[in-house]
């Protein structure tokens, strides 16, 4: 591989502050990080280094900043981007990812509101480009696909489809469009609220369901263009 291969996927890891139950059952920290380093050790001698390291102490701000920030600017230039949080159960996706928008406050908010913004933002900043953006929301439950943007009422599992190139097909899935960053957070809210939910050993508000959160842009010049951003948590 020559030195210069820019490798496509990157891993964070961010470890999260222990949280009351764990405190009050006596739980103790068990990592180390190594000041600006992004390793982390295990026990006394175990390190791992990965592309970002994340401790307790570190924002949501710097998380968004330092390893999605530079997607968005992508965006624009017609890439697609994907976010995938990947953990066990009660390890901080949905707080990561922002899926729980309406729980907490603005400092402590998301990726996926913050990617919402600067992408509002960048389309203000482009005045000479049109912009189409729609949104879906889904979610995999056991063996079922479940759409979140439709009513509950309407709802029933969605079908699984290959296309002629090989790509994955969702007919009848929701693209919701929105014009602001008011309205997608809206969707996410509304989605967030549907989403199959259950108390586990060590999260009470386990999500229970993987979920997807795509985010279509079609930026218009004088030449088409089609780009796509995707959340998986
Ligand atoms: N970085 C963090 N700072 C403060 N609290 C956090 C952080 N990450 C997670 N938490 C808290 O930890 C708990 C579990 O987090 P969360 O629900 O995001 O886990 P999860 O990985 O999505 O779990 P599940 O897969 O069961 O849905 C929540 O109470 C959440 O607020």
């Amino acid at each position: 591989m020559s030195e210069d291969k820019v490798i496509p996927v990157r891993v964070a890891i961010r470890c999260r502050p222990l949280i009351t139950k764990e405190l009050n059952e006596g739980c103790q920290k068990c990592v180390r990080f190594i000041d600006n380093e992004p390793q982390l050790v295990l026990g006394s001698n175990r390190s791992f280094t990965y592309d970002y390291v994340y401790s307790p102490d570190h924002s949501q701000l710097e998380v968004y900043d330092s390893a999605v920030k530079h997607l968005v600017k992508h965006i624009f230039k017609g890439y697609n981007a994907t976010v995938l949080a990947y953990g066990q159960t009660g390890s901080g996706k949905t707080y990561t990812m922002g899926g729980c928008y309406d729980m907490v406050g603005e400092i402590e908010k998301g990726v996926i509101p913050r990617v919402m913004q600067e992408l509002f933002n960048g389309m203000e900043d482009r005045p000479e480009y049109s912009f189409t953006v729609k949104v879906s929301y889904l979610e995999i439950y056991n063996e079922d696909i479940n759409d979140l943007l439709c009513p509950m009422s309407k709802r029933e599992p969605l079908a699984i489809r290959e296309d002629a190139t090989g790509g994955i097909r969702l007919p009848g899935l929701r693209e919701k469009t929105v014009t602001s960053y008011e309205e997608t957070l809206t969707c996410l809210s509304m989605g967030g609220q549907v989403r199959t939910t259950g108390a586990t050993a060590m999260n009470n508000t386990s999500s229970r369901s993987h979920a997807i959160f795509t985010i279509h842009v079609e930026m218009k010049k004088k030449d088409d263009e089609y780009v796509q951003f995707k959340f998986k948590d």
